[in-house]
C-alpha cells in the first residue's frame, strides 16, 4: 500500500490559524504588535521568494514585518552595523537574516551578532547551547516543523530508531539534539549519517524515521528505506527546473509508511515555527524589559 503522505502545507495553514489567535491575544493584553526584521542581503532569487512569503506570512497571522535589502556587495562590517540597530530597537522583537550570506560576509560572525532574545532562527550560539542542554528558548524553524510532523502524524519517537542523513547547523545538528531529548516528538535512538559515513544504506535501512537533509537531489531511493517507516524530506533542489526535495518520492512513497512531499512538506512548516518564534520572543521581551 502506498504510503500516507504527510502534508505539510494544511498542518502549517492550521497551526497558522492556532499562531493568529495567540497573536491577537498578546495585542489585545499587551498593546504591543510582535515584530520581525527580516534582514536579506544580494540577489538571490530563491532567498526573495522566501523572505517574501515569511512577510506574507507574518502579516496574514498580525505579526508585523520589516524587510531591510541589502546591495550584494554590502560589507560585513555594514551589516553587523544594521544588526546593532535592530538589536537595540525595541519595536523590533525578532530579527532574522536570511541565508546564504554573500561569500565576502562571514555567516557566523552575523549570527552571533543578533540578540540571543531576538534570535528567531535559534542560531545564536546561547541558544544552540540551551537546545543541547534541553531547555530551549527558542526552537530552530525546520527542525521544530519536522518534528510537529511528526506529532501530527502520530508517528511513535519514544524508542524508535530516528536516522538523520545531513549534519547541517540549520537542519541536521540541531534536529538530532531535539529529537534525542526528553519530551514530545523525541526520546529516539538517533543516529546521524553524512557524506563519511560507511554503509549508508545499512543504516537507513533501520530508520523507523528516517530524515533527508542533506541537499542531493532525489538521493534517497526505495531500497534505503525499512518497509513502513515515516520519511521527512528537508531537500529544497531544483532539478531541470523542477522542485524537487532529498528523497525520490514516487519511489520511496512505495515502501514507507508515510512520507512528506517536496513541495508541500517541511518548506511551509518552516515558516510557520518562525511565526511562532517571533511571538515568543515579543512575549520573553515584555518580560525582561
Ligand atoms: N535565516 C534562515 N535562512 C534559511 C532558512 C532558515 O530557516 N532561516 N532555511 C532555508 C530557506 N527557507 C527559509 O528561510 C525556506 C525554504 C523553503 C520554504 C518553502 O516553503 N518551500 C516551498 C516551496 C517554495 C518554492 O516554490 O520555492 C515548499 O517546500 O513547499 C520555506 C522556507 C535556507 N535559508
Amino acid at each position: 500500500m502506498p504510503a500516507h503522505i504527510i502534508d505539510g502545507k494544511a498542518l502549517a495553514e492550521k497551526l497558522r490559524v492556532e499562531i493568529a489567535s495567540d497573536v491577537s491575544t498578546f495585542v489585545n493584553e499587551t498593546g504591543v504588535t510582535p515584530h520581525l526584521a527580516a534582514v536579506l542581503v544580494g540577489d538571490d532569487p530563491a532567498s526573495a521568494v522566501y523572505v517574501r512569503n515569511k512577510e506574507r506570512a507574518c502579516a496574514n497571522v498580525g505579526i508585523g514585518s520589516t524587510l531591510h535589502r541589502l546591495a550584494s556587495e554590502t560589507t560585513q562590517a555594514e551589516l553587523l552595523e544594521l544588526i546593532h540597530q535592530l538589536n537595540a530597537d525595541d519595536s523590533v522583537h525578532g530579527i532574522l537574516v536570511q541565508l546564504p550570506l554573500p561569500a565576502q560576509i562571514h555567516e557566523k560572525a552575523v549570527l552571533d551578532a543578533v540578540s540571543a532574545l531576538k534570535d528567531v532562527d535559534a542560531f545564536h550560539p546561547e541558544n544552540v547551547g540551551l537546545i543541547v542542554q534541553g531547555r530551549p528558548r527558542f526552537l530552530p524553524c525546520t527542525p521544530c516543523g519536522v518534528q510537529q510532523m511528526l506529532i501530527h502524524q502520530g508517528v511513535q519517537t519514544a524508542g524508535a530508531h530516528a536516522v538523520v542523513i545531513g549534519r547541517s547547523e540549520i537542519v541536521g545538528k540541531p534536529l538530532v539534539n531535539m529529537l534525542m531529548q526528553k519530551g514530545e516528538a523525541a526520546n529516539a535512538t538517533v543516529t546521524v549519517c553524512h557524506s563519511r559515513t560507511r554503509d549508508l544504506n545499512d543504516i537507513t535501512r533501520q530508520a523507523d524515521i528516517l530524515i533527508a537533509a542533506i541537499g542531493l537531489p532525489l538521493f534517497v531511493k526505495a531500497d534505503m528505506v525499512k518497509p513502513g517507516a515515516a520519511v521527512i524530506d528537508v531537500g529544497i533542489n531544483r532539478l531541470d527546473g523542477k522542485l524537487v526535495g532529498d528523497v525520490d518520492f514516487d519511489q520511496v512513497r512505495e515502501v514507507a509508511g508515510a512520507i512528506s512531499p517536496v513541495p508541500g512538506g517541511v518548506g511551509p512548516m518552516t515558516i510557520t515555527m518562525l511565526l511562532r518564534n517571533t511571538l515568543t520572543a515579543a512575549t520573553l521581551l515584555r518580560k525582561t524589559s
